[in-house]
């Protein structure tokens, strides 16, 4: 016998009862937790990551790791660094780690240079499942998951490198991917749009899944906001850690090729616009998204396969057994002004490389 559900009727109360304070009680528990935001680096050496990330975040984050001088020998493979900081705004405060990945395109042979990238991520989500499934589930896991993965693309005004499309397309299967065009300041305002335009054509062309995604969740100016974004991605960004003076003004700067630019001045660069969209308008979808869409897709891979092996012993042995936690996650945050843990490497292979479908 089905059962119907009555429309629900919209009542008054006739005095106060105090209902309305959950939204306080809310943000009163999330003001004592915190919030955790994991962001990944990914680019050639010099492209100026780390500069941007410090540069978003208006504070000392992350230390160039890349060779300085063409003397250094080059990593032999994609490192993984992570450093944890705690910010503090308006008692809000943000646990963040930053996820550096010196070596990335460095060889002369960077075939499969974005393994331990895509290890890494997948090593994440991995371990999250294997604390939730526990029998005695913390009440916060500590989320190490990848909610943004920072892209940079070099200024050459060209179509995208070989390496670029590889790349590209296995990390926005399995996470959310913001390309930027990095060091925009060496390109003209035309050469700039120009080289914008290809690129977006590349992104469509090779299909590219780039965050934002459309869904039908989204509210028509929800919408409406990551249209506008999507016309901006990528973003031709510069970063500066320096301050210069401009018109008697201290701001973050650059030297460039045509005297000094204001990195926050949205007529000459496209950085506050990055820095609006990662923080102000889509910190908390980027965490979601991480959680709802792309562990999602994991998560219910892995117990597909679980469930497999269960019912055919000789197949597999369970997938999650072997994802042991590698030595290298990143610590829980610390406080901004200590020094980063050490340097931090993946090792722990997936079972099953091919776990994460197409979305
Ligand atoms: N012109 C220009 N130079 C930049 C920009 N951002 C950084 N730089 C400079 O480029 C050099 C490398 O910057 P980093 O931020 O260390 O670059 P990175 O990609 O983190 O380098 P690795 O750690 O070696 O991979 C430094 O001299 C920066 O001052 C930018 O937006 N425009």
């Amino acid at each position: 016998m089905s059962q119907t559900l009555n429309e629900p009727h919209f009542v008054q109360p006739q005095k106060y009862v105090g209902f309305d304070t959950i939204t306080t009680q809310i943000e009163n528990r999330l003001l004592k937790r915190g919030f955790q935001f994991n962001i990944m680096a990914v680019g050639r050496s010099g492209l100026g990551k780390s500069t941007l990330v410090n540069t978003l975040f208006s504070s000392k984050l992350t230390e160039t790791n890349g060779r300085r001088h063409a003397a250094e020998p080059v990593e032999k493979t994609t490192e993984i660094k992570v450093s944890s900081h705690v910010l503090v705004e308006n008692n809000v405060r943000l646990n963040i780690n930053v996820i550096d990945t010196p070596g990335f395109g460095d060889q002369i042979n960077n075939e499969k240079c974005w393994e331990p990238l895509v290890k890494y991520i997948k090593e994440q989500h991995s371990q999250y499942l294997r604390k939730e499934l526990t029998a005695q589930r913390d009440r916060y896991i500590n989320d190490t998951r990848v909610h943004c993965i920072l892209y940079f693309i070099q200024p050459n005004g060209k179509k995208l490198k070989q390496l670029d499309v590889q790349v590209l397309k296995k990390l926005t299967e399995i996470a959310n991917v913001v390309p930027v065009i990095a060091k925009s300041d060496s390109l003209t305002l035309e050469e700039r749009s120009e080289f914008k335009r290809v690129l977006q054509n590349e992104f469509i062309k090779y299909n590219f899944n780039i965050y934002p995604y459309d869904n039908e969740d989204l509210y028509d100016d929800e919408r409406q906001l990551n249209e506008d974004i999507k016309s901006l991605i990528p973003f031709a960004i510069a970063g500066s850690e320096r301050e210069v003076q401009i018109n008697g003004e201290l701001v973050k700067g650059r030297k460039t090729r045509w005297g000094l630019i204001n990195v926050e001045d949205v007529s000459q660069c496209e950085f506050v616009f990055l820095r609006d969209f990662l923080t102000r308008t889509h910190l908390q979808d980027l965490i979601e998204t991480t959680s709802l869409l792309h562990y999602e897709t994991f998560r219910s891979k892995q117990l597909i396969a679980l469930k497999e092996n269960a019912n055919n012993p000789n197949r597999q042995s369970n997938p999650l057994s072997m994802h042991q936690p590698s030595q290298s996650q990143p610590q829980q945050p610390q406080q901004q002004q200590q020094q980063p843990p050490a340097a931090q490497h993946t090792q722990s292979m997936l079972p099953n490389d091919n776990a994460y479908p197409r979305q």
